[in-house]
């Protein structure tokens, strides 16, 4: 019976990919596999979290990406590609990051995460300057307070398109070349507190659907590529002391997140990275389809 599973499941899936070839017997996620991504775990403890290969890191340039970025290659990633609309404007930050990090190849490219025919280019060229793409961690997002009621359908489609479409563009051209290398992956969405409940004051409801859906899609993604090795997680942040969070009219607003968080505060970047590395090392192998969500304790409302 089980066997007559995976042979429909294989068919069905060659039948999806026919141009890609499936991994015969074991699964690639084996631990041979997963020792030779992460040679360094077997020598320690703390190699369990080291990191492996190369990182594709979207909405690169942003404020959370710059310190995950610094984590990333902290825990021995190879190289790292970033990709972000404007990459020229932090250009001094990507050199400073290269400076620290001398012995990893950093690149950046102009790409939106909505154009699925730039970001196919753009992963292709990763693959070409970083040999591979092991790792992708998808931050590119952007907000859009407005209620309801008068909120133009364009500003909808947009923080859908960019969330949410963006995401799974992105994920599908990593995944398929890491289907092709047959090394597995791993793959990681920013979901958000405000994918499990409605923020208060500011009405955001196209953000809110945006960061649902990705839950979801995390999961259909990590259920259907589990046998190609690949994990698909996603994180839940609160609020974080980045740009994001600085827009008009936000400042009444950040008074009440504050004081509504148990922990009074909002949180930092850095208190985020840290479940990233978690998931794109060999500690987190066994990981898949799991939201983790870094909050503060959650809102007392
Ligand atoms: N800051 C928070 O409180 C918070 C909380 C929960 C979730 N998040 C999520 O974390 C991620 C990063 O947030 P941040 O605070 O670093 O924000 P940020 O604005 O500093 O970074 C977002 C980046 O995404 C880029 N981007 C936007 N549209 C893009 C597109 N179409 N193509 C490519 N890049 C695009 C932006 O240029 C920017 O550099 C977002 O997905 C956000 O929704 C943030
Ligand atoms: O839910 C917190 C964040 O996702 C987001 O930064 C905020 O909701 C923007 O208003």
């Amino acid at each position: 019976m089980a066997a007559s599973h995976a042979s429909d499941r294989s068919a069905l899936t060659k039948r999806i990919l026919p141009e890609m070839t499936l991994s015969q017997g074991r699964s690639p996620a084996s631990e041979a596999r997963i020792d030779s991504l992460h040679p360094a775990a077997r020598a320690s403890a703390a190699g369990r979290f080291s990191i492996a290969g190369n990182a594709v890191i979207t909405g690169g340039t942003g404020a959370i990406a710059m310190v995950v970025s610094r984590a990333v290659l902290q825990h021995g990633a190879s190289g790292l590609m970033l990709f972000d609309l404007n990459v020229d404007a932090s250009r001094a930050a990507i050199q400073a990051l290269q400076d620290e990090f001398p012995d990893a190849k950093i690149e950046a490219r102009e790409v939106d995460v909505t154009d699925e025919e730039a970001v196919t280019k753009a992963i292709d060229q990763t693959v070409e300057t970083l040999g591979s793409v092991d790792m992708l961690v998808c931050l590119a997002g952007i907000v859009g307070c407005a209620h309801a009621l008068d909120m133009p359908i364009s500003q909808w489609r947009r923080v859908l398109d960019v969330n949410t479409t963006g995401a799974f563009i992105c994920a599908r051209a990593a995944a398929r070349t890491m289907v092709l290398r047959g090394n597995g992956g791993r793959i990681i969405f920013t979901a958000s507190i405000s994918a499990h409940r409605v923020n208060f004051p500011q009405p955001q409801v196209a953000y809110n659907a945006s960061k649902g859906a990705l839950l979801m899609l995390k999961s259909s993604l990590a259920a259907e590529w589990a046998q190609y090795g690949i994990t698909v997680n996603s994180i839940s942040p609160g609020y974080m002391d980045t740009v994001l969070n600085e827009g008009e009219g936000l400042a009444a607003a950040r008074k009440i997140w504050n004081e509504r968080n148990p922990s009074g505060r909002m949180g930092l970047p850095e208190e985020l990275a840290g479940v990233v590395v978690m998931m794109l090392s060999r500690a987190g192998s066994y990981m898949n389809g799991a939201d983790v969500v870094v909050d503060g304790g959650g809102h007392v409302f």
